[in-house]
């Protein structure tokens, strides 16, 4: 049975038409960009490398990426997402491969072949996490690298991500994020170990409500952002 959630998928499609509009409710996902690719360029140094992006959605990381000079393949299992995507290319000139499979699906037909495996913003929305996080260790190459990044598993992550984002701010639509579906970075961590993806760094990511900026630091509780290199 293949690891989506339809109800899940069918929210990103809904919102796909405004997924480039950067004041609509992907606000905060290209706000975080540049943050997020840097990050990854300084430890993963993207150019010329074969990166994956599973979950690419529009292809705001993926895109970025390629304009660093790695040569991408963005994968989701939503339609509208991948046309919007494919769409934006028109428009950008950025060279992406989007295709429309699983994680698991590319993993048992192009096992070993990325330099870099990224996984943004995706794990929080599928029923069987760890089954994504093995499909990573599968498809990236030995001693290459896996990105991750989510939301914690708290109270406190709870009142950020879901009352504060949703209900109190209203950055994000009313359920994009369920609490159940939050991971403990100790939990991603054991799954990420168990596939020969040891951790190698984990970092948080914070929003300030007077600067209304994000940043990276210390503080995990919320967001986080986690990279693993694959066991040689
Ligand atoms: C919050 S968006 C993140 C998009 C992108 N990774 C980013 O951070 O900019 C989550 C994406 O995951 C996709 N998705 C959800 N379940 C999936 C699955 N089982 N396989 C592939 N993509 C999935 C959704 O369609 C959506 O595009």
């Amino acid at each position: 049975m293949i690891n989506a959630d339809p109800s899940e998928l069918d929210k990103f499609s809904q919102l796909a038409h405004r997924w480039w509009d950067p004041t609509s409710e992907f606000k905060p996902l290209h706000e975080i960009n540049p943050l997020r690719l840097e990050w990854i360029d300084r430890l993963a140094a993207l150019s010329g490398k074969k990166v994956l992006d599973i979950g690419c959605g529009g292809g705001i990381l993926a895109e970025a990426m390629a304009g660093k000079g790695a040569d991408v393949t963005g994968i989701d299992l939503s339609d509208k997402a991948l046309g919007v995507a494919r769409l934006h290319l028109l428009e950008s000139g950025c060279k992406v491969d989007y295709r429309k499979t699983s994680a698991e699906e590319l993993a048992d037909a192009e096992a070993g072949t990325f330099d870099v495996v990224t996984c943004m913003e995706m794990l929080e929305h599928v029923p069987d996490p760890s089954s994504v996080v093995a499909a990573c260790a599968a498809l990236v190459k030995p001693g290459g690298h896996v990105f991750f990044s989510t939301i914690n598993r708290n109270p406190k992550a709870y009142l950020f991500a879901v009352i504060g984002a949703e209900y109190v701010l209203k950055m994000l639509p009313k359920g994009t994020h369920e609490y159940a579906k939050f991971i403990k970075p100790s939990d991603l961590s054991r799954w990420a170990v168990s596939v020969g993806l040891p951790p190698d760094e984990l970092i948080g990511m914070s929003y300030n409500l007077l600067t209304q900026r994000y940043s990276l630091g210390a503080d995990t509780s919320v967001n986080y952002l986690m990279h693993t290199v694959r066991v040689a």
